[in-house]
């Protein structure tokens, strides 16, 4: 077959490149089966080997279950008569010829553990996640698959159909449609566009499940592809998949420029929340049904000013080396060739987009002092702005890609350049979602060697021996387990169901934790209470929290520690929970209302309107809400200084008489919160990204203030 087909469209070569993909998929299809049996073979071979007594037979599974009897059991009871199958032969295609049937023994628990309460499980989140995200047409499984009296089918009326029957395209089918289009892709020049064109007839005709090679941020072949560790095929040239050459990560569009940042970051900004406040990629906060539609490119801005004449715009100066103090020619150039390149970028793709912000506001968003701003704005843009030079001119603006999150890696084995690890490649950390193995060297160890639970001084400035502050690292809540970056909730048996308890001794005013779940908004409300309400009234638990008029955050199926946190009554409650506006998002910041003792049950008021909805459940009351006060937002924000209030939501603490910090300037900036502020501020933490900053150059002192968990400006 020829290797180079010119897929510029004619109906014709349109045919070819259909014909060859038939091939393909046969051949490919084939393969994979021929292979999975005959791992399935090997695997079954070497992990029984010892069992099997010589001869011809495939190995023989172990017989099943046969752990030795736990002190723990009663063995007066009456055992109950159960049965296991076990197989003793099957052909080569994996069908059993022989089996056998076996006794297997089942003792009750000894009644004197006492019943736990029952349980339900949740994913753990740091953060909300817009319901819209997972509140799909299909149901993603069956909430209560071992008990009978949950009226199901109730519950499934609710959504189009069943995830796992309807709606799915095997793991197995996945690796074959990857493979079929790295062929097509990689051996036979075909493009990603015309692949998806080409597979989606193919499937039509074939009545096989497509799936694009990208639908949005978060479905497609390539994510779902993404999201599994994939197996390593040998196909029939006896390679394995992972010695294969991979699809590039861009192959569907044309990539720009590697020199280019301001193209790159148009190019995967599509990635990116469109909400100006956020900078998460994949966000799952402030999703639209037009999500992938309503994330804008950024558009170059030609100049207004000289750069003289933002002088004259200055009201005061930000500080004693404020840039509009300093006369033009005692600023020395010269300086400006030792400023790092990570920061000339930073700057320069922020002011493409900002010309005209006041170098002091820059500064701060792209970490240089105000007056190396105006020198580079200087150097860059010239005085004379009839001139605009190049490297401002309007950029093309190139639509979202399918680009892989660079600097992370997700190979298998161990990182090395022969496994392509960006990590290794860059020297730097794997980090938390890094996908290699969770024991991989280069994973950071957080730092219980340095810290215990007394001496809680993990955060910058301190005379900290903490290996996390000294490598300028965030605790890591799950691995810095002996400092207070850890939970201060210690979930357990409590009076009403699970309940929520002191890790630790706490102060009044604490900070414990920001209460998470689906966001539920207005216009989903109504559906999903009412089938909230199945589950609800099954299991006699309501998760849900109202903010005041704004969206409902309902963690039954999402959230953390602080789901667990029980309503005080009849006592009075030693923790509050308050909404607060952070950067246009409603979230709530639960703080301890007074001294608690280590091992003291947290708990909450959930108010009486919580109440009276569990009370009438039947009715679809969507109002439901646990939030005693009918305080406006804006009421609830005066207990806090603004300033002390974005700060706790944003899950950073501030260390006190930290004034006139990078941080508080920073804040000052988001503060003014303009649509202007808010694209620099995007724009400068997009080129920032994956970029390795060292501290020293042009940072000015370092942050007075520590993120505790979470990610948000
Ligand atoms: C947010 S959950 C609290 C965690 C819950 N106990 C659990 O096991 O997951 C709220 C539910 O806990 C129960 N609950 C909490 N406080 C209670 C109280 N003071 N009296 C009775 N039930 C309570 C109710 O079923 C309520 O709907």
């Amino acid at each position: 077959m020829s290797t180079s087909i010119n897929y510029e469209v004619a109906e014709h070569e349109n045919l070819s490149i259909l014909e060859l993909t038939r091939c393909i998929y046969h051949d490919v299809r084939t393969e994979f089966r021929t292979w999975k049996r005959r791992h399935a073979e090997q695997k079954l071979a070497s992990a029984y080997s010892s069992n099997l007594p010589h001869t011809n037979q495939p190995s023989l599974p172990p017989p099943c279950f046969q752990s030795p009897p736990s002190p723990d059991l009663d063995m007066d009871s009456e055992p109950s008569a159960i049965v296991g199958m076990q197989v003793l032969s099957y052909d080569s295609d994996g069908n059993i010829i022989q089996s056998t049937v076996t006794p297997i023994e089942v003792h009750d628990i000894v009644q004197s553990f006492a019943p736990y309460p029952d349980y339900r499980y949740y994913s753990p989140s740091s953060r909300n996640v817009n319901a819209r995200m997972l509140d799909e047409k299909y149901a993603p499984f069956h909430p209560f698959p071992e008990d009978p009296s949950f009226p199901v089918h109730k519950y499934f009326r609710f959504f189009k159909g069943l995830q796992w029957i309807d709606d799915m395209v095997g793991p197995d089918e996945e690796i074959i449609q990857f493979e079929v289009v790295r062929r097509l892709h990689i051996e036979h020049g075909v493009s990603g566009e015309d692949i998806d064109r080409v597979l989606k007839l193919y499937g039509d005709q074939e009545n096989i499940d497509y799936l694009p090679l990208r639908d949005s941020h978060e479905s497609g072949l390539l994510w779902a592809v993404s999201q599994r560790d994939q197996p390593d095929v040998i196909w029939r040239d006896g390679l394995p998949s992972s010695s294969k050459i991979q699809i590039p990560p861009h192959f569907v569009q044309s990539s720009p420029d590697p020199k280019d940042d301001f193209s790159i970051i148009n190019k995967s900004v599509g990635k990116f929340c469109a909400n100006l406040n956020c900078i998460q990629d994949n966000c799952g906060v402030h999703v639209s049904h037009e999500w992938e539609l309503q994330t804008p490119s950024f558009r170059t801005k030609r100049p207004r000013y000289a750069s003289k004449q933002l002088k004259a715009l200055v009201d005061e100066p930000c500080d004693n080396e404020c840039f509009s103090l300093f006369a033009e020619d005692s600023m020395d150039d010269d300086s400006l060739d030792a400023l790092p390149t990570t920061y000339r970028t930073v700057l320069i793709s922020t002011l493409k987009v900002e010309p005209d912000m006041l170098p002091c506001d820059l500064a701060v968003i792209c970490e240089m002092t105000c007056l190396n701003v105006y020198r580079l704005r200087k150097q860059v843009l010239g005085d004379d702005m009839k001139t605009m030079p190049a490297c401002l001119k309007e950029t093309t603006i190139l639509s979202q890609d399918l680009g892989s999150r660079p600097g992370l890696c997700s190979h298998s084995g161990k990182c090395s350049t022969a496994t392509d690890c960006p990590c290794f490649v860059s020297g730097t950390r794997c980090e938390r979602n890094c996908r290699c193995d969770d024991k991989c060297l280069r994973r950071f160890e957080g730092c219980n060697s340095t810290c215990d639970g007394e001496d809680r001084t993990c955060h910058p400035g301190s005379k900290s021996k903490c290996k996390c502050v000294k490598a300028n690292r965030e605790c890591d809540p799950e691995k810095c387990t002996k400092c207070n970056a850890r939970y201060h909730i210690v979930v357990k048996k409590a009076d009403y169901g699970l309940g929520g308890f002191a890790a630790n001794s706490l102060k009044k005013g604490t900070f414990i934790g920001e209460y998470v779940g689906e966001l539920i908004g207005d216009d989903q409300a109504e559906q999903r209470c009412v089938e909230l309400l199945v589950i609800q009234k099954h299991t006699h638990l309501n998760y849900c929290f109202g903010t005041n008029g704004g969206d409902i955050i309902d963690a039954q199926s999402l959230g953390n520690r602080t789901r667990f946190l029980n309503d005080s009554q009849p006592k009075k409650p030693n923790c509050t929970a308050a909404v607060i506006l952070v950067n246009g998002d409603k979230r709530v910041a639960i703080t301890t209302a007074k001294n608690v003792n280590e091992g003291d049950e947290l708990t909450l008021s959930y108010g009486k309107p919580y109440w009276k909805a569990m009370l009438s459940q039947a009715k679809h009351n969507k109002k439901t809400t646990r939030s005693e006060d009918d305080q406006s937002v804006e009421s609830v924000l005066g207990l806090f200084t603004l300033k002390s209030a974005v700060a706790i939501a944003s899950q950073f603490i501030v260390v006190e008489g930290a004034e006139n910090t990078r941080w508080n300037k920073f804040l000052a900036c988001v503060g003014r919160a303009d649509e202007k502020s808010r694209r620099a501020i995007k724009v400068a933490a997009l080129a920032g990204c994956g970029t390795k900053r060292k501290h020293g150059a042009d940072q000015a002192k370092p942050n007075k203030q520590r993120r505790v968990e979470g990610n948000s400006i």
